[in-house]
């Protein structure tokens, strides 16, 4: 290895040379001249679609599946290291291509012409994609005869187009705008029995209004299916959704009952086989997890609780036997605070932010909690976001 040779891929997704220089679109193993030539080493693989780079949905496509596997994993190291944690990391688990069963897509009417796809990187132009590797086929052939839709209901302006997979089929939110007139209404109606749609709806700033949903849409999370509220938060996709809960089964062993904090619909509360405490703060999705819960007859205690002005205490912690977490981006702060302190024997920490998850660890160890090992997991493949589930525990004495 020369000084020119690319050693790692940073958090944001350029290769970094042993001599410290950045180059955008390397992999490990490539090389860079002097003169900015990048020669491409044997971790550089050809991006398989054709929208790469222009397209902001992927940006690491040029990494063969071991360097893409070594991201994810330095990621969350290098987040642990700059807070002087070291632990076990187990082996990534990265998604499969074409297995995204949820994302937002970008459409305009311009020119006649309409637009829809991903924004391209750094930009808010829209990349028309004819192709994609990361959605579920199943999405992606919604996108042609969504343009036409789009056309037909006269769609003029800009909007969000927001595709999930729930168990019923392609449910559908489209923001921005709301059609108008029996025409629209007809060509609405041929899109969704043509495409067997499980749900549209529409959302004009007004909260989202739902023009189809022939039978009432669920997702199934831990068996038990539940009310999806259209555009709500999922795993990415259902095999990370179940490497995740994989981890988090395994680190909280077989607790009596569990804490689960921002439990979202319920993905991990309806996995946990004993009682389980939920807090969550969005009012739809906890109306939803307490649907599901109650008539599948799970012992299951939601509570609608904004975590970050009111966390949990130390004596309300005291009361499991786990704690389950998995806060958005920003990370759970104010409830590390207590959980640091508490006596609950297991802490399972869910994050889709290595360098948040590292700051909230550092605070846990600094209080005598240890790492015992860290599950990787790359949902959102090709792309530089990583997500990771944690076991922390307490060293028993000596
Ligand atoms: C990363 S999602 C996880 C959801 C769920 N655990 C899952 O796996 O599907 C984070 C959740 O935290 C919720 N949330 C955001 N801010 C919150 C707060 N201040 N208090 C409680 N919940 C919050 C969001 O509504 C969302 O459901």
């Amino acid at each position: 290895m020369t000084d020119d040779t690319i050693i790692r891929i940073a958090a944001r997704g350029d290769g970094i040379t042993a001599d410290g220089r950045h180059a955008a679109l390397s992999a490990p193993g490539d090389t860079l001249a002097a003169d900015g030539t990048l020669t491409h080493g044997p971790h550089h693989q050809t991006p398989p679609c054709i929208h790469f780079p222009t397209c902001g949905g992927c940006q690491l496509q040029q990494l063969d599946d071991q360097s893409y596997a070594e991201f994810v994993t330095d990621r969350i190291a290098s987040a642990l290291d700059g807070q002087g944690i070291t632990t076990m990391i187990r082996e990534p688990h990265i998604s499969p291509p074409r297995t995204r069963r949820r994302a937002t897509l970008h459409a305009e009417a311009k020119g006649g012409r309409m637009t829809l796809g991903f924004a391209e990187e750094k930009s808010h132009a829209i990349v028309d994609i004819k192709e994609c590797w990361i959605l579920d086929p199943r999405l992606f052939a919604l996108v042609a005869p969504l343009r036409v839709l789009l056309r037909k209901l006269n769609f003029k302006r800009r909007g969000d187009v927001h595709l999930t997979l729930a168990d019923q089929g392609p449910d559908i939110l489209i923001t921005g705008f709301a059609p108008e007139g029996l025409p629209a209404a007809e060509a609405l109606v041929a899109f969704c029995e043509a495409h067997k749609i499980a749900r549209v709806a529409f959302n004009d700033g007004m909260g989202p209004e739902t023009l189809w949903e022939p039978d009432a849409c669920t997702i199934t999370l831990g068996g038990v299916p539940v009310p999806l509220p259209p555009a709500s938060f999922l795993q990415a996709t259902v095999d990370g959704e179940a490497a995740l809960t994989t981890a988090v089964l395994d680190a909280i062993g077989k607790p009596a009952t569990v804490a689960d904090l921002f439990a979202g619909l319920g993905t991990f509360t309806m996995a946990i086989p004993a009682k389980v405490y939920a807090a969550e703060a969005g009012r739809d999705a906890l109306g939803s997890l307490k649907a599901g819960a109650n008539a599948a007859r799970r012992p299951v205690f939601p509570e609608h609780r904004d975590l970050y002005r009111r966390p949990l205490t130390v004596a309300e912690l005291d009361r499991f036997d786990a704690v389950v977490l998995d806060p958005p981006r920003s990370g759970a702060r104010e409830q590390a605070v207590a959980l640091a302190a508490c006596k609950t024997p297991v802490i399972a920490y869910v994050s889709c932010n290595p360098a948040t998850f590292a700051r909230d660890a550092k605070d846990l160890c600094d209080a005598g909690w240890q790492i015992d090992w860290i599950q990787p997991v790359g949902q959102f493949r090709w792309s530089t976001h990583v997500e990771l589930a944690a076991k922390f525990t307490r060293p028993s004495p000596q």
